[in-house]
């Protein structure tokens, strides 16, 4: 490591105290203001999970780097900090300390050890959905929440969701099976997973069901980093609160479903040329998915662009790249051939729902695609 470890240490030591007090300030409230046990448990494991991921680091270098007399900081005050006119405001300057604090700890913490970052990065997605969940229960008692209350799973900001797809590379596609609490369990085991988007595509179900299974999924993929896609209904994908919606060459024009979803919420396109794929980016998309590869047992098709497409997908030279998803009989026999193209990222569905274990196969593609990652440095 370059530079002076010792300014690393010192900035790591003062982010981690200043996010455990935050997080203590948060837990209070939900503790002793809002008698949630719910929240306060969830405030009380973030608590225990940093510290957790804070003994990863070598304690005495962090003690040793403390210098509170020399801090600068401590002498530099602004107004504002001394005001607070209510709980709202405590809370909400409190939950700012805390995520800020996160991504400090998260981007310096690269420099000493990558798991300790991905550690924090997951602990920061907690942190913005409890912030969240508490400001608007704040809102919501002084009757200014402007959301529908109503609106199950709508959590998160657009630039969460953002966050998130970037960094996503398992993407399964499930259905909605005969009950809420089967879809439920089974997307259990898919976010324990590592699955990091998963998408509601059903073709033989009622706009009802699609809609309560939207719902419930929406509010049970709330508390975790795993994003809730809807196929090709844009309608329902807004109703229920999911994350966005994943449109077809034959569904809604892009553009007018961002007219009707806003930029908060994602959009995920179908490409099967490059041709599509340069309109799907310029019309908005935000993610596009690129197939079929190989033939599955999900859905036929007459024509397979295969890896070639991968291929020049991977090397076009479009001006925004978004994030890109290989699709279409995809599994642990031929993802090789999908990495080789220059992919690492998968959307699957028949190699996890087909599988003895789900769980045990998304987890072993997870694997196989951060291993890929990892061995072939893309970025
Ligand atoms: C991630 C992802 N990529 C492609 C598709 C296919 O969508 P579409 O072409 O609209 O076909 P149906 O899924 O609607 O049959 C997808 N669903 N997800
Ligand atoms: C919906 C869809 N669009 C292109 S391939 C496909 C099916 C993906 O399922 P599987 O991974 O089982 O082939
Ligand atoms: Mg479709």
């Amino acid at each position: 490591m370059n530079g002076n470890p010792r300014v690393v240490y010192r900035i790591l030591d003062a982010s981690a105290n200043r996010a455990g007090e935050g997080l203590r300030t948060l837990e209070e409230y939900a503790r002793f203001a809002r008698d949630d046990a719910e929240m306060s448990a969830e405030i009380k494991s973030l608590r225990h999970d940093l510290a957790n991921l804070m003994k990863r680091l070598d304690r005495d270098a962090l003690l040793a780097a403390r210098n509170v007399r020399s801090d600068v900081g401590t002498t530099i005050q602004t107004k504002s900090e001394y005001q607070r006119t209510d709980t709202l405001d405590v809370v909400v300057a409190a939950g700012t300390r805390v995520a800020q604090s996160m991504r400090c700890l998260e981007e310096y913490g690269k420099i000493l050890d990558p798991e300790f970052s991905k550690g924090i990065e997951s602990l920061r997605y907690r942190v913005y959905i409890v912030a969240a969940n508490i400001e608007r229960s704040l809102l919501r008692d002084r009757g200014t929440s402007t959301a529908d209350d109503q609106s199950p799973g709508d959590v998160r900001t657009g630039p969460q969701r953002r966050d998130l797809l970037a960094g996503a590379m398992l993407y399964a596609l499930v259905d909605v099976f005969n009950t809420a609490e089967k879809l439920l369990s089974h997307c259990d085991q898919l976010t324990q997973s590592g699955v990091d988007i998963i998408q509601l595509r059903d073709k033989n179900t009622d706009d009802r069901t699609l809609y309560e299974r939207s719902v419930v999924l929406a509010r049970r993929l709330q508390s975790t980093n795993t994003l809730l896609i809807i196929n090709d209904r844009t309608d329902i994908a807004i109703a229920a609160g999911a994350d966005g919606v994943h449109l077809g060459q034959s569904e809604l024009p892009i553009r007018e479903a961002r007219r009707m979803l806003g930029s908060d919420r994602l959009i995920g396109a179908s490409t099967h040329t490059i041709e599509q794929v340069h309109r799907a980016i310029g019309d908005g998309a935000d993610y596009i998915g690129c197939g079929p590869v190989f033939p599955g047992a999900t859905k036929s098709f007459d024509h397979f662009p295969g890896v070639e497409f991968l291929g020049q997908v991977h090397s076009s030279t479009v001006e925004t790249p978004r994030p890109a998803f290989a699709i279409g009989g995809i599994n642990e026999h031929n993802i090789e051939r999908v990495l080789d193209a220059g992919f690492h990222r998968i959307a699957v569905s028949g190699a996890i729902r087909d599988a003895a274990s789900p769980g045990d196969a998304a987890a072993a593609l997870k694997q196989r695609l951060l291993d890929s990652r990892r061995w072939r440095a893309v970025d």
